[in-house]
């Protein structure tokens, strides 16, 4: 898949931490518009590959599209097609939810009657307008979680990146969030990359990666969702203590 068909490119990516190979020749795509589950036990790279993704740091080799965009080369029109969500939370807990959206709207030079047209609708998309005005101490685990994702759709990226974004959260709320991305991507045709420890996150449809220990163990359409997921992982992985929830 050449980088213009994909929202999504990783080729020939490698990255030591010290003498640790966190991500050993790491290659896949992601179609456009597709979810992309990078499925993962803890340490297997994913929030490594995140961080490279979205330039915090440079690999040793390889390349990374966003959405046709090279991020060592293009790394502004790369990041301006790119949302992201990182695994810690970094909303300001004292500010209402629409001021923590509007002072985001600002770091991507957004402002005035624009800044609030966006935030108003992609508050909308992710069906919190209603909690505008509250504080986001006071939100639960997964209204902070969708005003993440909402704040990081305000650009209109064509790419949305959320490095385990459910970590905390309960079963039902893990489900709902799951299921509100992937309506995201089918109407809105947004490439998803989705990184998770959790079989039960991958849905039938879902483009799926497996990482492990740095290395692209599998790449292609889902081949089964749930328990049997597990055992397709173990199956892969020939690793009975990594395995996947
Ligand atoms: N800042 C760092 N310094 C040193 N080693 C690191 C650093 N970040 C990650 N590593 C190591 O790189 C490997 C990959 O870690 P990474 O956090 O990318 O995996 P992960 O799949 O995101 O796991 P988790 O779900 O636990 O975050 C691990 O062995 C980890 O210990």
């Amino acid at each position: 898949m050449t980088s213009d068909s994909a929202g999504i490119t990783v080729q020939g990516v490698s990255y030591h931490w010290g003498a640790k190979r966190a991500l050993d020749q790491v290659s896949f795509a992601v179609p456009r518009g597709a979810v992309c589950a990078l499925l993962g036990p803890n340490g297997a790279g994913k929030s490594t590959l995140f961080g490279l993704l979205t330039g915090l740091f440079r690999p040793e080799a390889g390349q990374l599209v966003l959405a046709g965009h090279d991020i060592a080369r293009a790394t502004r029109p790369a990041l301006a097609a790119t949302g992201v969500v990182f695994q810690q939370p970094t909303l300001d807990l004292d500010l209402s939810v629409w001021r923590n959206m509007l002072y985001f709207a600002g770091l991507h030079g957004l402002r005035g009657q624009d800044a609030r047209d966006r935030a108003g609708a992609a508050l909308t998309r992710l069906s919190m307008q209603e909690r505008a005005g509250e504080k986001v101490r006071a939100l639960n685990g997964g209204h902070r979680r969708r005003l993440e994702i909402a704040r990081a759709l305000m650009h209109d990226p064509q790419v949305l990146l959320l490095d385990e974004p459910t970590v905390g959260l309960d079963a039902p709320t893990r489900a709902a969030l799951t299921d509100q991305v992937h309506a995201l991507a089918r109407d809105s045709g947004i490439s998803v990359l989705w990184a998770t420890h959790l079989t039960d996150e991958v849905q039938a449809g879902d483009h799926l990666v497996i990482l492990h220990q740095g290395r692209v163990l599998s790449e292609g359409p889902t081949p089964a969702v749930g328990p049997a997921l597990t055992d397709h992982f173990l199956a892969v992985t020939g690793d009975q203590t990594g395995a996947p929830a």
